[in-house]
């Protein structure tokens, strides 16, 4: 199963941590240069750039596909298109739901109950546009009738509501919306709040005129989400779902798995090796498994250091049927991964060439002479030390010629 991550918060950026940590595979999608750059490089995370429509979405994924909507919960744009992609391509679609409280001027609060201990724990006036149904809840808040501000529809059983709870004229605003971001701004200006409580009633309910009126004026957004919340998983939900769903190790097992390689000395005479790439990298390692006796099939839409191309296009999943191992060596990091993916799902080797972590094999340093071979790797992290000590060992290893 393929793993991708529509991200761009801070709950994908930590999703993206643990599944590197635990040594999964992923494609991460972020729609601007700065929530890419703030995407520290993790092994096996590839970060994309670039927003995407629904058929740009539906050409990235597939039935095989998993993919987690990390995205903000107010950019339901994106929400809508992710699920139309999945919808229409059978991918997974899984929604990872924000956190409680989010730093940026906005506090979220599941219930009214934890919006009243909320307000309990921070003082000011409150704009109340959450209506007049729950307004009774709200006389739990310490100086009520002082802090809170209720706007209400103008109907005479709501005013009297109102009056009965106990909230005096001078607090409540009596009006029919829709409310324009000017409009809300002038109240909040004019009752002195410094808070805006509000249900998360979507673009056709006000929120983003009570958004933007707040941001205007300072005030911070207290939102109660909706009775029947978006369904989804919290981080820790997901990281224990994904978990199990992709059998990742736990750090200990992925510890475990950057242990050095065991050098497995096999026999590649009549072996199909599939190499995907015909690039320099490509062609230095058709070299050597050609040079073991292995029957080398070549995919590539272009053969750049001309190897002899086998299927002269692009990766398809079919060439794997019969690859004792593969070699992903193409210069798409997408490709590389999926071919990694898709091995992984076969039980097939693979070396990745732009990925250590995704590897279930090190391509080596071949080093011969005397009869005897000698294959080096490092930790994954040292090409060049390998490659350098590849050059020492290959020398003294003439030494064995007769
Ligand atoms: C994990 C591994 C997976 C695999 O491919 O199987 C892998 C991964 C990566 N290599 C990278 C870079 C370089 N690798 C080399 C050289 C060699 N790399 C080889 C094997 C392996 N490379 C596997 C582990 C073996 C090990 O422990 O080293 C050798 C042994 C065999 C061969 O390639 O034929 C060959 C020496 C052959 C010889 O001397 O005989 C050079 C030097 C050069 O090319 O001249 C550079 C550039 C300089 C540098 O970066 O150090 C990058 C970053 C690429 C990027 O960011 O785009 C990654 C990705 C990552 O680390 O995640
Ligand atoms: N492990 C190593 O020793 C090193 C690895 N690298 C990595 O190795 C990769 C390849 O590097 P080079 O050979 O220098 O690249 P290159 O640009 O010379 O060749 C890339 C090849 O991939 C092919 N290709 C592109 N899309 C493909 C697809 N969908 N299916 C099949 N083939 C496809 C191209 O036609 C081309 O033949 C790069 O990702 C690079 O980052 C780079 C340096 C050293």
């Amino acid at each position: 199963m393929r793993l991708v991550v529509f991200s761009g918060t801070s709950e994908g950026h930590a999703l993206c941590r643990f599944l590197s940590a635990r040594g999964a595979v992923a494609d991460v999608y972020v729609a601007t240069e700065y929530g890419a750059a703030v995407m520290e490089p993790m092994p096996g995370v590839a970060v994309h750039e670039g927003r995407l429509d629904a058929d740009g979405i539906a050409a990235l994924v597939d039935a095989e596909t998993l993919l987690v909507d990390a995205t903000h919960p107010y950019a339901a744009a994106v929400t809508d298109n992710l699920r139309a992609a999945c919808a229409r391509t059978g991918a997974q679609y899984e929604r990872l739901l924000r956190p409680a409280l989010d730093a940026a001027g906005v506090a979220a609060v599941p219930d009214t109950a934890a919006a009243v201990a909320w307000l309990n724990a921070h003082p000011g006036k409150v704009l109340l546009t959450t209506g007049s149904k729950e307004l009774e809840a709200y006389t739990a808040v310490e100086g009520w009738r002082e802090r809170l501000y209720p706007r209400v529809l103008p109907s005479v059983p709501v005013l009297e509501k109102c009056a009965a709870l106990g909230f005096a004229g001078a607090h409540i605003i009596a009006m029919q919306g829709p409310f324009s971001r000017e409009m809300n701004a002038a109240l909040l200006r004019q009752t002195g709040a410094t808070i805006l409580v509000t249900k998360d009633t979507g673009a056709s309910g006000g929120f983003a005129e009570k958004l933007s009126a707040a941001r205007e004026t300072g005030v911070t957004v207290l939102v109660v989400a909706r009775p029947c919340a978006e369904n989804g998983r919290t981080l820790e939900e997901m990281q224990a779902y994904l978990a199990g769903k992709l059998g990742l190790a736990g750090p200990a097992r992925a510890q475990r798995e950057s242990l050095p390689r065991f050098p497995l000395f096999v026999s590649l005479a009549g072996k199909t090796c599939v190499v995907f790439g015909a690039g320099r990298i490509a062609a230095r390692r058709i070299g050597v498994l050609r040079r073991f006796g292995a029957r080398v099939v070549t995919v590539a839409p272009e053969d750049r250091a001309c190897v002899g191309l086998t299927h002269c296009r692009g990766y398809e999943k079919s060439d794997l049927s019969g690859a004792f191992l593969a070699v992903a060596a193409t210069d798409d990091r997408t490709v590389n991964r999926r071919i990694a993916r898709d091995c992984a799902a076969r039980d097939i080797p693979c070396s990745v060439a732009d990925c250590a972590a995704a590897s279930t094999f090190f391509f080596p340093a071949v080093c011969e002479g005397g009869g005897l071979t000698v294959g080096v790797v490092s930790d994954g992290s040292a090409h060049g030390k390998t490659a350098a000590a590849a050059k020492r060992i290959r020398a003294v290893l003439e030494e064995f010629d007769d």
